[in-house]
């Protein structure tokens, strides 16, 4: 039996004039699978995750999640069909403390006047988010820390806070926008086992990220951009040892060897 792809690009691009940052990529994720996007410094990675999340629309080609044309989709309508992200930047609510920073990716089904018009129904909806983020704030190791103030943290943790909060909803896909960046090796293994143990259950991901050698041992597939264009794709020890992608990294110098 074969599965449809989760999600599929189909020659996307994202031009800001003359700029092509995204110029014709064309590859899919596999339903449950854990896929790099990796690629030099301005190749065009968080654009592309900008386009599959919506927050700046493809300027040609087509995306499609679960079988629909999600090219010019919102960052709402794709979080209701179940795509989440992480920023690479730390986005965490400062007044709020941890539990109700997990609590905002939380899919509660009630909208910010819920409780006005449906008190009971909202107490439920509450209690239910709460658990759910009491749930991913533990699934990161971190539960301890619900009633703090993210600021009062150290950085790892809260960069992990960010990832319990783009899991909260147990979405069907993830983007990872570099993750790790920052973080020390202790932290980066962590982070490696939690998207491991999120693919165990189901969950598919795409991690765009620097660290090479965590990417080429987590990930089942990569895909590697140079200049907004794939310059190969694959599993992750062919398009690690591919010319192209040494020559993108290191210069042409270093590819003969
Ligand atoms: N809003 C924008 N307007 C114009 N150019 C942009 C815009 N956003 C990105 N770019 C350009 O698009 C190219 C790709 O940028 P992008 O941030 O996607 O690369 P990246 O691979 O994520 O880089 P990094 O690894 O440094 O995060 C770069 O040349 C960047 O300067």
């Amino acid at each position: 039996m074969t599965t449809e792809p989760l999600v599929r690009l189909d020659g996307v691009m994202v031009h800001f004039g003359g700029v092509k940052a995204v110029d014709g990529v064309t590859f899919t994720l596999e339903r449950g699978s854990l896929c790099g996007v990796v690629g030099p410094n301005g190749s065009g990675k968080t654009t592309l995750i900008n386009a599959m999340s919506g927050i700046s629309p493809a300027t040609g080609g087509r995306i499609e999640f679960l079988g629909s044309d999600t090219t010019r989709s919102s960052p709402f309508a794709l979080a209701r069909l179940g795509l989440r992200r992480t920023f690479q930047s730390i986005r965490l609510l400062p007044e709020l403390d941890v539990l109700a920073n997990v609590a905002l990716g939380a899919d509660s089904g009630g909208g910010q006047y819920d409780g006005l018009l449906r008190p009971r129904r909202s107490r439920t909806n509450e209690r239910r988010t709460r658990e759910q983020a009491l749930a991913a704030l533990d699934r990161v190791g971190l539960v301890h820390l619900a009633r703090h103030r993210p600021t009062d943290l150290p950085y790892g943790h809260q960069r992990m806070i960010e990832i319990a909060r783009a899991v909260v909803s147990e979405p069907e896909v993830l983007l990872l926008d570099e993750p790790v960046a920052g973080m020390s090796g202790e932290e980066r293994r962590q982070v490696a086992d939690l998207l491991i143990s999120l693919r165990a259950d189901g969950m598919t991901q795409m991690l765009v990220e620097h660290d090479l050698g965590l990417v080429t041992r987590i990930c089942d597939h990569l895909v590697a951009l140079d200049h907004g264009q794939v310059i190969a794709d694959g599993d992750p020890l062919t398009v690690m040892n591919d010319s192209s992608v040494r020559e993108a990294y290191l210069g042409p110098q270093h590819t003969s060897a």
